[in-house]
């Protein structure tokens, strides 16, 4: 089924379902293109308005009344980094086309369309500014044997595929009401249902849903937490940036009694209602968000898309950072749990983070120990570089043999078929749908205690506990305590729904919040259109859903009890909720779509990627015996520090295993350390 892995440059909207379903389409019969009088008068217009708008949204980084401060319980939580001169010639840049675009919208919408979806051959595709003229040549060498650190030159042919900062790609047009900024409305037009209502309304109607139940043979938290780290290797969200870095601009006031009245421009705050269960007794009607930078940097006239400053490839890119980690002697520099010091930068994570992404980074110290004590001459980068390979191969095997594996469960993981070859025509790129919607599914299994084994006992402590003072943990009883530590898929847990990253307990954020805004934000077109895309895709029968009623086969009454409530059509429902689709395939833990949305990521991010481990030429027979002999396990009895380790750590109740013997099995291979 699934082998179309090609992402398109430019979307079109989908159609397939308006056909089925009868249902109109906007300016099905509209040819008109845009009428501009003098095009180079207007990009010219369009530039200047986008850099006093630069100066003056980047004069709000000194005004510390318009920065969420280091005594609220969101500080940090939109946080954004300074531009380099570089990515603020990007940011200038995109900006002049989102602002002539608009423009464009502003007059008549149905030429904008006709203009991005390239059925305007008249007008140039691109602005024709000297500063949209950046883009570097670059020569990629194909014998060079290791991966760039920000991912140019892994595609010969297209140096820029895959490398970080790129923005990522649509499967088919966004659905803004305008075509290029203006948040999706409903079919008959009225703006969508309030956020914060629709959530909190679905987290009550859940609660009542018995039919999801606990198994025994559960998914672990530390198959969780893994998956969180994956997922930031591959995406890297960036909140419109300024000049200078902030901890977050300030859209609510500081009590979140409501907007601010020294709100930043780069904010979209939330509005709470004041009957709201949580928020309505605390006073709350505001919640702070900061939408996400678009990344246009050369100026083309097509739909905007986000900015993802991850390199996509499953290359341990939030690790290894721009190579500029190491010490003298090639080792990562490290920090909490002997994860690479370059997590710190990343202000919304927990301990549990850091002890998963601490055995790769231990891992590749070891590595370069191992190496040096052969007594061999070798150049440093070498050195350094034949570990790092080993440590992204032994990630990426785990990724695909352990952790899809056990997320699809036998029969979806052959039905997705991961038995891709390298294709050099495939633009490795990260889908925003995806990541806006069903990428976001695993948040929803986020409890509201982790457990840490203090002693051989189980110790339960609040979620958020977890995200400050990393210093206070122990590194192994995180690690232990996440094994026996189930997912929650009974009912959504208050830190996801009420108090995500407080630093009280009391007073904190929605995640699935936040999840369902992005979308709205990314210009996500309504989960019907995704339903019948991915149905389409899979080759399973495509429906149309005239009434709520018709959304049975997708979800249980009591959800769509709720969504009659706050939605006007049922082709009005926000993307997001396919996280909610209430069929999991036999042996599986993710529902339908988010399933198949899922497979097409990360074959894409596997069939794309030149140096992936399985046919990476340049590795050596002992770097492939390495990587297929050091398992999850083995990095946990390496370097987790304990004693005994679960055989299958993605499951609860696993049978454990003595640390030692799989110690002495490794060291029986030392000397394949020699042959690197
Ligand atoms: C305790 C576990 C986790 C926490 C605390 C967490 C937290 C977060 C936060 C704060 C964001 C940014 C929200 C926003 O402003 O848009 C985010 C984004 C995201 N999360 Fe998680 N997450 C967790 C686990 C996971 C897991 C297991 C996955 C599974 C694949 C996942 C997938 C994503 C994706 C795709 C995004 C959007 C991309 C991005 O912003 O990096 N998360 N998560
Ligand atoms: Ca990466």
């Amino acid at each position: 089924y699934f082998d179309d892995l090609h992402l398109p440059d430019n979307p079109k909207h989908y159609n397939e379902y308006s056909r089925q379903c009868h249902v109109p389409v906007k300016c099905a019969s509209d040819r008109r293109c845009p009428e501009v009088y003098d095009w180079k008068d207007l990009e010219r217009w369009a530039q200047q308005e986008a850099y006093s708008r630069f100066e003056w949204e980047s004069s709000f980084t000194d005004k510390p009344c318009s920065l969420i401060s280091h005594s609220e319980y969101d500080y940090n939580l939109f946080s954004t980094g300074a531009l380099s001169s570089d990515e603020e010639i990007g940011v200038k840049n995109t900006m002049t086309t989102d602002i002539l675009l608009e423009y464009l919208a502003s007059g008549a919408k149905c030429p904008v369309r006709n203009l991005l979806e390239g059925r305007c051959p008249n007008v140039s595709r691109a602005l024709s500014l000297e500063e949209c003229q950046h883009q570097r040549l670059y020569k990629c060498d194909p014998n060079y044997p290791y991966r760039s650190y920000n991912g140019i030159c892994n595609n010969l042919q297209h140096a820029t595929w895959g490398q970080a900062g790129n923005p990522m790609k649509l499967e088919i047009a966004p659905c803004f009401d305008d075509f290029v900024s203006k948040q999706r409305r409903s079919s008959t037009g009225r703006t969508l249902p309030n956020n914060r209502k629709v959530i909190s309304d679905i987290q009550r109607a859940l609660r009542n849903i018995t039919a999801r139940h606990v198994s025994d043979e559960m998914f672990s938290i530390f198959g969780l937490m893994f998956a969180e780290f994956a997922t930031s290797d591959m995406i890297g969200r960036v909140m419109k940036r300024a000049r200078n870095s902030t901890g977050g601009f300030r859209g609510c006031r500081a009590d979140g009694k409501g907007i601010s009245p020294y709100q930043a421009p780069l904010t979209a705050p939330l509005t709470v209602l004041p009957d709201d269960s949580n928020y309505g007794p605390k006073n709350v009607e505001c919640l702070n968000f900061s939408p996400i930078e678009n990344a246009n940097d050369q100026c083309d006239l097509r739909y905007p898309t986000k900015r993802n400053t991850a390199t996509s490839y499953l290359d341990l890119s939030a690790m290894y950072g721009n190579g500029d980690q190491y010490d003298e002697n090639g080792k990562l520099k490290t920090s909490y749990c002997g994860a690479s010091a370059t997590f710190d930068r990343n202000h919304v994570i927990s301990i549990q983070f850091m002890a998963i992404a601490g055995l790769f980074a231990q891992l590749h110290n070891y590595c370069i120990d191992r190496v040096r004590s052969c007594g061999q001459e070798s150049k440093e980068e070498d050195i350094i570089e034949k570990c790092r390979s080993l440590t992204i191969g032994v990630y990426q095997r785990i990724v695909y043999d352990e952790w899809l594996y056990s997320l699809f469960g036998d029969d979806l993981f052959q039905q997705c078929d991961f038995n891709c070859k390298y294709d050099e025509n495939l633009e490795s790129s990260v889908s925003s749908t995806y990541t806006n919607a069903p990428g976001r599914f695993q948040h929803i299994w986020i409890p509201d205690h982790f457990s840490l084994s203090e002693g051989g006992k189980q110790v339960l402590k609040p979620v958020f506990e977890f995200f400050h003072n990393f210093g206070s943990f122990d590194c192994k009883s995180v690690l232990e305590g996440m094994f026996n530590d189930s997912i929650r898929v009974d009912t959504l847990s208050e830190t996801l729904i009420n108090t995500f990253f407080t630093d009280d307990g009391v007073h904190g954020h929605c995640l699935l919040c936040l999840d369902l805004e992005r979308g709205r934000d990314a210009g996500l077109c309504p989960l019907v259109l995704y339903k019948h895309y991915f149905d389409r895709i899979s080759e399973n029968p495509t429906k149309c859903y005239e009434s709520f009623d018709d959304l049975n086969d997708i979800f249980y009454e009591e959800l769509i009890n709720v969504f009659k409530k706050h939605y006007e059509s049922p082709f009005d429902l926000d993307a997001l909720f396919l996280i909610f689709e209430k069929e999991i395939p036999n042996g599986a833990f993710m529902p339908r779509t988010v399933a198949a949305s899922t497979c097409l990521q990360f074959k894409n991010l596997k069939c794309s990627d030149r140096f992936f481990y399985s046919w990476n030429q340049f590795l050596t027979p002992a770097q492939k015996e390495l990587i297929n002999s050091i398992d999850m396990v083995t990095l946990l009895a390496m370097f987790g520090g304990i004693e005994q380790v679960p055989r299958n750590p993605w499951f609860i109740n696993s049978e454990a295993i003595y640390a030692n013997k799989i110690k002495q099995e490794m060291n029986s291979k030392h000397h394949l350390f020699c042959s690197l």
